[in-house]
């Protein structure tokens, strides 16, 4: 019998407090291999928190979190930091970097290129593979000021790809694209998923119509705590929906996808006649 692979990513009973506030409690949360996890919740509900525990940027105040089989706290989180590809739409880039270059500084995790490092010709070639999986390989040569917004997010999605992570997190990586843009990422996250079915994902937002047709599963955060958690159908129903936003939604999933309506209550004003 083969052991059972090793988590991708184990938090067991973990909280997070910060001066005196609880922003994480009591989460367990296991992503395994070939995962697709969505994790959603309201404004304020503690994604965040937990995508940074999962990327190794910060330690639990209890419980433990494993990254790759490593627990935080007993090893170096910035040789850990290089296992895991984190997205972030807020990337802090100025200069008019093309956009290979920009994929390229994934490989040292700098913004910009580190002076007198060459990639070799396999790490250039890696980029623009990369680059063509996420529909941007008409752009190689493209600078980073003259793209959309989300063409910059498929470039960062690349870019985070490059040192080969085995878990990628991806902080709202919708926001703000407009509807052609929001479709082409996703369609661009399922290829990625089908194209590398080693790799384990954890993506945040707040809306249903942002999670890729390739998600397994889903958290659902409410202050700080687990609404619910597993595989994707059975959490991300009517009922769990409308407590964890707080608000009667209905759901439904059409080829793959999720869309969420307010529950409209019909009004009826006694003193009137219909
Ligand atoms: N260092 C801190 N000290 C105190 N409170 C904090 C700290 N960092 C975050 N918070 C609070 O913790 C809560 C959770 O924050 P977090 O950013 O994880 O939520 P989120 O679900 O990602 O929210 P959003 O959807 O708005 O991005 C928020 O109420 C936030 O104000």
């Amino acid at each position: 019998m083969t052991a059972p692979a090793v988590p991708v990513l184990k938090l067991s009973d973990v909280d997070v407090v910060r001066d005196g506030t609880p922003l994480l409690r009591s989460i367990s949360l296991t992503v395994h291999q070939g995962e697709h996890w969505a994790l959603l919740g309201s404004n304020g509900a503690g994604k965040s928190t937990l995508l940074s525990l999962a990327g190794a940027l910060v330690h639990p105040t209890h419980g433990t979190v494993e990254v790759l089989g490593r627990t935080l706290g007993r090893v170096d989180l910035r040789e850990l930091r290089s296992f895991v590809g984190h997205v972030d739409p807020r990337h802090p880039l100025r200069s008019p970097l093309r956009v290979r270059d920009v994929v390229l500084t994934g490989l040292t995790n700098t913004v910009e290129p580190v002076p007198r490092r060459r990639p070799t010709a396999e790490q250039r070639d890696r980029a623009d593979r990369l680059l063509t999986t996420l529909g941007m390989g008409g752009k190689l040569d493209a600078r980073w000021p003259t793209l959309s917004q989300g063409q910059r997010g498929r470039v960062l999605i690349a870019r985070a790809l490059m040192p080969r992570p085995r878990l990628l997190l991806l902080d709202e990586p919708a926001t703000g694209l407009d509807l052609a843009a929001r479709e082409q990422l996703l369609e661009s996250l399922d290829t990625l998923r089908r194209d590398h079915p080693e790799l384990a994902t954890v993506l945040v937002t707040h809306h249903l119509e942002e999670l890729p047709a390739s998600t397994t599963h889903a958290m659902l955060l409410r202050t700080g705590e687990c609404l619910a958690s597993g595989a994707v159908d059975e959490v991300v129903t009517t009922d769990h929906i409308t407590k964890c936003f707080d608000h009667p939604v209905h759901i439904t999933r059409t080829d793959g996808r999720w869309t969420a309506r307010t529950i409209r209550r019909i009004r009826t004003d006694p003193g009137k006649r219909i």
